[in-house]
């Protein structure tokens, strides 16, 4: 045998690899409306981008009739990339090959290059399709799980990590997922649970689909536990590839900064877009447009606790991360889920080097024994826990109203926010003036022989008093009160003020945050 002869057996081999479970398996792939391994790989980076790791890696398990069966890569291509231009480093389960079962060399190459992804400071992104725990394997592959956790675990908040959900991720394989920072689905396509619907049948009686128990729909709009979902696969690549394009490569680095779009930085129509009355809902996704970069606005999780709305975009080509209160929805009141909600994203963007820019319009914490009893305390505390602690530059704009602990909450200057400013019309206060009348004028106004001209007196002595944002600004609570369409001139300006803020904590292990 000479050289070329070795080299075409490398070849063909590697033939061989590629074909994964054969073409009777990826053709059963295809009819489920779903691609294989490499060609989502192929979708995902940039073209020619890919070079793969481990591809003769093999299992070595002979239990169960295992040993006479061959599976190409263990049933998980790993290996390196770009997108646009920047590395990635990803895995991408091969159903075709044991269902995409995890055994102990398949997660071995899971972690190896997790290992080389935050070594070299570049995001992971990880698709799942995937039967789970190789039942042949035992407990082997339940170790292998553990070795990808931890390091999900202790690689989070040093790069970027991405899941996509494209098939089953069943059982303890959530987890992983879980832990990352980001969660994509695929309608119809991709299911997430603990248990099946037929285990929960037998333990609990509940009959449910798949789908409905654990598809894209449940996960992005009730339990929180996604943040994106797309009608097909070569969609929500297509969406990770423009999350990517708001990402530093990792915690040391900032995000990368694009050209400033042409658009006039005085915004006239802002004095349109909020109802002067304070109890009429308006759309803050409509200010954010008008202050953001033009179509630069990412949200994030749009389909949970929509009372409140996170997302990144780009000021004058800055990546920032926003969180807002949504009047729409709720009033824009903050309750357990929303709180969740607000809490991860800030830690996101703080362990990533994202500003913070915080629109306020919030009537407070939401009242009601099922939030009180479900842990509204704990879970509101997360949002003042995760603002105090976070260091990036941190900037509030009151919308309109800032009551209780809800104001103290979303980053006012005694949590540590950098710089609040105020729109004229906005009312800082302990609680609104309806509420507040009623309770410090409760014996005048039932001594009162009108009763409704002295509560509505009340009412409008109290506001004039405490519900604009000038007392709050008399003692630098607010940094400034702003025309509000100066909000993007201002936010620029800021922005380029704290361009190289830097701020230190305490020496500490790590802190504890209420969960
Ligand atoms: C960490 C702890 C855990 O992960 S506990 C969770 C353990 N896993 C499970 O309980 C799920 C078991 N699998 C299933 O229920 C089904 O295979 C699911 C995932 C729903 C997919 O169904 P379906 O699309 O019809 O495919 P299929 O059943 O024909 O499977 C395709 C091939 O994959 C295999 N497979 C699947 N899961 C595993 C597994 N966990 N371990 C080993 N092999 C698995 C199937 O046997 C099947 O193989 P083949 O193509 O017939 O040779």
């Amino acid at each position: 045998m000479d050289i070329y002869e070795k080299i075409n057996e490398l070849y063909d081999r590697k033939r061989q690899i590629e074909l994964g479970g054969g073409d009777d398996r990826i053709a059963k792939q295809h009819e489920k409306g779903k691609l294989t391994a490499r060609e989502r790989i192929d979708l995902l980076v940039d073209e020619g981008s890919f070079v793969e790791l481990n591809p003769f890696v093999e299992h070595r398990t002979t239990d169960f009739g295992m040993g006479d069966l061959a599976g190409p890569g263990d049933g998980v291509v790993t290996g390196f990339g770009k997108v646009n231009g920047r590395d990635i480093y990803l895995f991408s389960q091969d159903f075709t090959v044991f269902g995409g079962a995890l055994g102990e060399m398949h997660a071995q190459k899971i972690a190896n290059v997790m290992d080389l992804a935050a070594k070299n400071g570049a995001p992971f992104i990880g698709l799942n399709d995937s039967g789970g725990a190789r039942i042949q394997e035992g407990v082997v592959s339940l170790d292998g799980y553990g070795h990808i956790f931890y390091r999900n675990a202790i690689y989070s908040g040093v790069i970027p990590q991405i899941s996509v959900i494209m098939g089953p991720c069943a059982g303890g394989a959530v987890y992983s997922p879980a832990i990352t920072d980001f969660v994509f689905m695929v309608d119809k396509t991709s299911q997430m649970f603990i248990t099946g619907p037929k285990v929960i049948e037998t333990v609990t009686g509940e009959k449910i689909s798949s789908e409905d128990l654990g598809g894209s729909k449940v996960h992005n709009a009730i339990s929180g536990n996604a943040h994106f979902r797309a009608a097909s696969e070569q969609e929500v690549l297509q969406q990770v590839r423009q999350l990517l394009s708001y990402l530093p490569q990792n915690n040391e680095e900032k995000a990368p900064v694009s050209d400033a779009p042409d658009m006039e930085d005085y915004r006239a129509d802002l004095t349109e877009v909020i109802p002067f009355d304070a109890i009429r809902p308006y759309d803050v996704r409509k200010v954010i447009e008008q202050v953001v970069d033009t179509n630069s606005f990412l949200e994030v999780q749009p389909e949970f606790a929509r009372n409140v709305v996170i997302g990144l975009a780009r000021i004058k080509g800055e990546v920032v991360g926003l969180v807002c209160n949504q009047p729409k929805v709720m009033a824009g009141g903050l309750d357990i889920d929303s709180s969740d909600k607000a809490s991860r994203f800030i830690r996101f963007c703080d362990s990533f080097n994202i500003p913070l820019i915080t629109f306020e319009d919030v009537t407070g914490f939401f009242p009601g024994i099922k939030q009180e009893h479900g842990g509204i305390i704990r879970h509101g505390a997360k949002i003042l826990y995760a603002y105090s602690e976070a260091t990036v530059p941190k900037i509030t704009v009151i919308l309109r109203k800032a009551y209780g602990g809800a104001y103290v909450a979303l980053n006012s200057k005694s949590i540590g926010a950098d710089l609040v400013f105020s729109w004229p019309n906005a009312e800082i206060a302990v609680m609104g003036p309806q509420g507040a009348a009623n309770i410090i004028f409760s014996r005048e106004i039932a001594q009162s022989d009108n009763q409704e001209a002295t509560r509505a007196a009340k009412i409008e002595e109290y506001r004039e008093k405490f519900a604009n944002p000038y007392v709050a600004a008399a003692r630098g609570m607010v940094d400034d009160v702003i025309d509000p369409r100066e909000t993007r001139i201002k936010l620029i300006q800021a922005l380029d003020m704290m361009r190289n803020k830097k701020e230190t904590r305490p020496t500490k292990k790590h802190g504890n945050i209420p969960l």
